[in-house]
């Protein structure tokens, strides 16, 4: 099955095109359109028989939104384009699409009619750059393909199973109530794809897997795995919380926040939301977001680039001593995504921190891990330190055929 995976960033589409293999066994009974509350089905247990293993074409949309591309509906037009060129034609039978918010709604990826994109563009106000975009390239591609099946994949969807205590945050009822302010996470799909390798590498069962996931890459965050699911996690309301990110200050008092107001009452929420976005994390501290350009700074003596890299390796420790806690203590720590798949300086300074838990890194491994899990501590540490390759265009893929396939046999 050639399926065709879509994220709709705020201003770019990446976009690439999978074959999937679908074993004619049957996947784990699945809700495909209700899913219940709080009910969470693995990655590697939804997909069960389905495999994605080559990618036919890849690519990038960008400057969307300025004169050169209007909107992601003239985006899609001409990602169609460019799709019947590359694949000489070839028809694609079905799309999946990251979806950032999934609200208090989804806990699943689901298929998708004129009603889930209502329920994507409701959801707007919780992700106001990414939801919109997201609604408008499924609609973009029923235009386009209208009998292609499409499947949406959300961000938050792994963190539902968290305990209320871990997403209610300590202001008035009424503010969750009426307004869904709460911690939703983010990344889920990553999370959720590398705590299934890391018990396939460690011969645990998902259930009795206890872990944490260091997912960092330009937008970070930390989750305690606790039985196999998501227990905590680091980014909150939105994907500006919890640690140091590239551009993203993550943590702060909120007075900061009423501060900057009062010292300037003509700031619009739209512009204070993009120092905290856009001018804030690496960049605020250091000037520069990249974090190869900040470790390259710092290696040449650079003080501001070294204080960036102790700020975001201390905050992240952090969240691990924290998260060793929350779980009940971890079996392991994984780090995944740009910055935890491909610097063993910046994963070496944080281990540096955690030897209260006796955490103990293999110079040698960590400087070069192999394969898609690597282990990267000595045999005596206590918890042990995995390199896992994240694939979220590979997990929604594959999320995406097991749905399709579902549908067929009905
Ligand atoms: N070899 C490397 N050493 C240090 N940082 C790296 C390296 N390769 C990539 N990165 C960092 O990874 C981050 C991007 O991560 P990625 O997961 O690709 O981001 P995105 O969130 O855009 O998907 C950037 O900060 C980049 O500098
Ligand atoms: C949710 C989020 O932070 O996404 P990204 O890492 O793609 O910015
Ligand atoms: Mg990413």
């Amino acid at each position: 099955m050639l399926v065709l995976v879509v994220n709709c960033g705020s201003s770019s589409i990446k976009y690439q095109v999978r074959e999937v293999t679908t074993a004619d066994e049957q996947a784990d009974p699945y809700t495909s359109s209700m899913p219940a509350i709080n009910e969470n089905v693995p990655l590697e247990r939804a997909t069960k028989g389905v495999e994605s293993d080559e990618v036919i074409t890849k690519g990038l949309i960008q400057n969307i939104g300025t004169s050169e591309i209007k909107d992601h509906t003239q985006a899609l037009e001409i990602l169609a384009e460019r799709l019947d060129e590359e694949l000489g034609g070839r028809p694609i039978d079905a799309a999946g699409h990251r979806v950032v918010h999934g609200g208090e709604r989804f806990s699943a990826p689901v298929l998708v009619n004129n009603e889930i994109i209502r329920a994507i563009e409701r959801l707007a106000p919780l992700a106001p750059l990414h939801n919109p975009a997201s609604a408008q390239g499924l609609r973009a591609i029923q235009k386009t393909w209208p009998d292609m099946p499409q499947v949406c994949v959300f961000d938050t969807a792994f963190h539902r199973t968290m305990p209320e205590k871990a997403w209610r945050y300590a202001i008035p009822e009424e503010m969750y109530v009426m307004h869904g302010m709460r911690r939703y996470g983010f990344h889920g799909t990553s999370h959720d794809y590398v705590t299934g390798k890391a018990c396939e590498f460690l011969g645990i069962s998902r259930d009795e897997f206890n872990g944490i996931v260091a997912h960092l890459g330009n937008g970070a965050s930390a989750t305690a795995i606790r039985d196999g699911k998501s227990f905590d996690t680091s980014m909150g309301y939105t994907p500006l919380a919890g640690l140091i990110m590239g551009t993203r200050s993550g943590d702060l008092d909120p007075s900061v926040v009423t501060a900057m107001l009062d010292r300037n009452p003509k700031m619009t929420a739209k512009e204070l939301d993009a120092i905290l976005n856009k001018e804030s994390g690496l960049q605020g501290i250091c000037g520069d977001s990249d974090m190869r350009a900040v470790e390259q700074r710092a290696q040449k003596g650079d003080d501001k680039a070294q204080l960036a890299l102790d700020m975001a390796a201390y905050r992240l420790a952090k969240y691990i001593g924290g998260y060793h806690v929350a779980v009940g203590g971890a079996q392991a720590l994984i780090f995944t995504a740009g910055i935890g798949e491909n610097s063993p300086e910046f994963r070496e300074q944080v281990c540096n921190e955690l030897g209260a838990l006796g955490i103990k890194l293999d110079p040698e491994l960590n400087a070069s891990p192999e394969g898609e899990v690597a282990r990267i501590s000595t045999p005596e540490s206590a918890i042990e330190v995995l390199v896992i390759a994240t694939d979220e265009e590979r997990a929604i893929a594959d999320a995406t055929a097991s749905l399709v396939r579902e549908r067929v046999k009905k």
